[in-house]
């Protein structure tokens, strides 16, 4: 067998193709990790919002889970939209033993604001699935929900950090920034030390799905063998750029552009 790193996303569906597993394997691919997917729930949705949401089991879930992981070479996992407490367990009953790098993005509610996870999910997320992540990446209000405390300064988000990773268990934690005001700074903390990655802020109504691919740059690094810090970086710069070169394209929150990276890699400037 080649040396093939492949990683896999637990997610939820866009058929817009900006968000959850969608966006995730665009992602990986991008960053030349052989991308694989198990579907939590088939989502309805585009740029405007979400219209409907069907959950599959979570025994089904778990049948494709042992459907991926007993044949293909999976070096590194991310969980995105996981709707309730049995998929959360199911999922990570899972992973324990497999101890694969573990990237957890803990979607709770679309940008359109509507609802993704049901909120007895939340103590499941913080029992099952925090203690098994490497990383794990909430936004602000995210954060807010996991710490069950809001996020108005800085202060906060250095204390809810800390709270993620030594309450929670996860091994690190890095708080996005998408949500506040001013450059786009996101807080790392990896048990001992915190670093904050910026870029500027740029200025597009086009968000859709920010959360989702950043996550899976992270996870397709991680799969690579990349440190933590190398992994954040590169999502950084992925995400920036996938931002920054939005497509205008739907007719609400558009998605974000998953080849500018390689794009403008290649080219040593966007064309
Ligand atoms: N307008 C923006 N300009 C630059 N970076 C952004 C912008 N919005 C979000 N980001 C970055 O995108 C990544 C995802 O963050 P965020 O949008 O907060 O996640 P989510 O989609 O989960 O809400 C973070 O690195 C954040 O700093
Ligand atoms: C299936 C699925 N997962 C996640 C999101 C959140 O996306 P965003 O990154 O815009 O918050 C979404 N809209 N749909």
């Amino acid at each position: 067998m080649r040396n093939v790193k492949g990683a896999l996303s637990i997610a939820g569906t866009d058929p817009s193709g900006g968000a959850g597993i969608q966006a995730d394997l665009k992602t990986f691919q991008e960053l030349e990790v052989y991308g694989m997917s198990v579907i939590t729930s088939v989502v309805a949705q585009n740029t405007l919002g979400v219209k409907g949401i069907r959950h599959l089991e979570a025994s089904f879930i778990k049948e494709q889970l042992e459907s991926v992981t007993n044949d293909m070479p999976v070096h590194a996992v991310k969980t995105g939209m996981i709707a309730n407490s049995e998929m959360i367990e199911a999922i990570a009953e899972h992973l324990r033993p497999l101890t694969l790098p573990l990237c957890v993005d803990p979607v709770m509610i679309a940008q359109s604001g509507d609802a993704l996870v049901d909120h007895k999910a939340l103590q499941a997320m913080r029992d099952e699935l925090l203690p098994l992540a490497t990383i794990v990446t909430p936004n602000i209000p995210e954060a807010a929900a996991l710490t069950g405390r809001s996020l108005e300064s800085e202060e906060d988000r250095y204390d809810a950090a800390k709270r993620i990773v030594h309450d929670f268990g996860s091994s690190s934690v890095v708080i996005k920034g998408g949500h506040l005001d001013g450059e786009a700074t996101d807080l790392f903390y990896d048990g001992d030390t915190f670093k904050t990655f910026t870029s500027p802020r740029f200025d597009t109504l086009h968000t859709h799905g920010t959360g989702c691919t950043y996550a899976a740059a992270i996870t397709a690094e991680l799969a690579k063998g990349k440190s933590l810090n190398e992994a954040v970086s590169v999502a950084k710069t992925f995400i920036s750029a996938a931002i920054e070169h939005t497509l205008e394209i739907g007719h609400g929150q558009g998605p974000t552009n998953h080849w500018a990276y390689q794009n403008t890699k290649r080219k040593g400037e966007y064309v």
